[in-house]
């Protein structure tokens, strides 16, 4: 109410980060917000939990088709929030309708299972929805990782409090309003904005039952320790990409690029530490540099533009600071890694900067050791296979890892001693919605997308029915 709006004391400015101004103002969402919103889940789930999972299937099924017919709309939206191409963008909106279509699907295969006792006796298990689920978003894909939590926590019967990155505040809502367009119960998925104070408080809300969180290392952490709920963590990486000698190499370096600049370089599954075997590495340096120097940076909503703006000037200033570091400490830049300043004078004010490639590194630079998520490649050579293998996993991460190689057989055996909860062979960062994607190690708890995913967003019952006399003992 507009009572309660003028009470609030913290503010989140978003800026337009292609231009660098002001877009919006929000106020954070305090506990009386978040008590309201966990009020209306609640009610809300008390019907939609008691559905079908056909029935939550037929409207789940009618907000992709409302995603697909606003694709566009939310696309530029996206832009203007996060700052990435137009051309990416529009395969994140794709991403988020087939994750929806995708759960839409399974909602109603969820099931349990019969088991005969002795005497006629049996039981049964029955899948369950959790309750009113938490979401909590990175900034680096705004949309989509809204729709990744969603559509799984709503499959399963539960309802969900989503709460954006106030960095990126402003799709998620268009989400809200395409769920309450397809027909979900009035606040079954509901967004809150705020920073951390609101992460917390909605986290350790008495009756949320589960929270999925997606951003930092360090925030994860956190929210590990906020109470004996379930949690699902998708972390941050360092993930190696081990270009061998018998590769295709024309695949190996479009592989590095997808691996590395995507969004920016913002994903938390980009192959930062390129290692590529000895005797091809001139080589291979010669045509990624090329290639990057190439990328069309500017204007993320013109279709020409593959490389948009960071997110914000802070995050630019930091990515920015590592390439410095990384000069200092003995990397080679062998391109980019400046401040880019697009001819269009509207955008002098972004958050632009060259894609980087840094050659000569070495494992203890910080370049390879720290995330720094953006633009940033860091290109190491290797000798034989089993040094690759005990470099790649010397982390404490393990989100990601991919391997370039003609040979099948090595392929294989090098994606068996990778500590990486997604390996890719021959080609890096696609995410079909069909299939399990998250971390290893400290780069998470849980999974999102794939079947796997309805154990993490429902719970077992198990029931015993007796057919015959209670067997005391006393
Ligand atoms: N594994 C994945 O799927 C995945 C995907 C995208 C991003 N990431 C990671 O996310 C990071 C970048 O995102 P970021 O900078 O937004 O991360 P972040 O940890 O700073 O913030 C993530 C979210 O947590 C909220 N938050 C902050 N403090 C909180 C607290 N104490 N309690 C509850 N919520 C809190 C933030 O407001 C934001 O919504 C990178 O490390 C990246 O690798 C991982
Ligand atoms: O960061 C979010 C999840 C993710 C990891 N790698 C990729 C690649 C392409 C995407 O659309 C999303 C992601």
């Amino acid at each position: 109410s507009p009572g309660r709006l003028q009470d609030k004391k913290l503010k989140i400015t978003k800026f337009n980060c292609f231009a660098g101004r002001v877009l919006c103002h929000l106020d954070e969402c305090g506990v009386e917000d978040i008590n309201e919103a966990v009020e209306q889940a609640k009610t809300a789930f008390n019907i939609w939990g008691k559905m079908s999972g056909m029935e939550r299937a037929r409207t789940m099924i009618e907000a992709a088709r409302i995603i697909e017919s606003r694709r566009e709309e939310i696309a530029q939206m996206e832009v203007i929030n996060n700052g990435k191409s137009i051309t990416e963008a529009r395969l994140d909106v794709d991403s988020a309708r087939l994750c929806i279509e995708y759960f839409a699907g399974l909602a109603s295969t969820l099931s349990g299972q019969h088991v005969q006792l002795p005497g006629g006796s049996f039981a049964y298990t029955r899948r369950e929805p959790l309750g009113v689920c938490a979401g909590i978003g990175a900034w680096n894909y705004p949309f989509q990782i809204a729709a990744w939590k969603s559509a799984p926590a709503l499959a399963c019967g539960n309802a969900m409090i989503f709460k954006p990155s106030p960095v990126t505040p402003v799709t998620a809502v268009l989400l809200a309003e395409i769920y309450a367009q397809a027909g979900v119960p009035q606040g079954l998925f509901n967004v809150v904005q705020g920073g951390q104070e609101t992460g917390r408080i909605l986290c350790q809300h008495p009756d949320i039952a589960k929270v999925s969180f997606t951003g930092s290392v360090p925030t994860g952490k956190k929210v590990s320790l906020y109470g004996i709920k379930p949690v699902t963590l998708e972390l941050g990486g360092k993930s190696p990409v081990l270009i061998f000698s018998d590769c295709d190499l024309e695949n190996a370096v479009r592989g590095a690029l997808m691996a590395n600049f995507l969004s920016q370089g913002q994903v938390c599954s980009n192959g930062t530490r390129v290692f590529v075997q000895k005797d091809i590495l001139p080589e291979f340096v010669k045509e990624v540099v090329k290639r990057t120097k190439s990328i069309e940076i500017g204007d993320p909503l013109l279709e020409t533009t593959r490389m948009g703006a960071l997110v914000s000037r802070p995050h630019l200033d930091n990515v920015l600071s590592y390439v410095n570091q990384a000069k200092k400490e003995g990397a080679d830049v062998l391109c980019g890694g400046e401040v880019f300043l697009p001819s269009d004078p509207k955008l002098k004010d972004g958050y632009y900067m060259s894609p980087c490639v840094l050659g000569n590194c070495t494992d203890e630079m910080t370049c390879v050791k720290e995330e720094i998520f953006g633009p940033v490649m860091s290109v190491l050579s290797f000798e034989t296979e089993e040094e690759a293998l005990h470099r790649a996993n010397d982390t404490t991460l393990g989100l990601a890892a991919g391997v370039f190689t003609s040979d099948v057989r090595r392929a294989h055996r090098v994606v068996e001693h990778l500590k990486a909860g997604s390996c890719f062979i021959n080609n890096y960062n696609i995410t079909p919605v069909e299939v399990p994607f998250g971390g290893f190690k400290m780069s998470g708890i849980g999974r999102e997308n794939g079947q796997v995913t309805v154990e993490y967003y429902s719970q077992l019952k198990t029931v015993f029915v007796e057919m015959g006399d209670v067997d005391s003992l006393f």
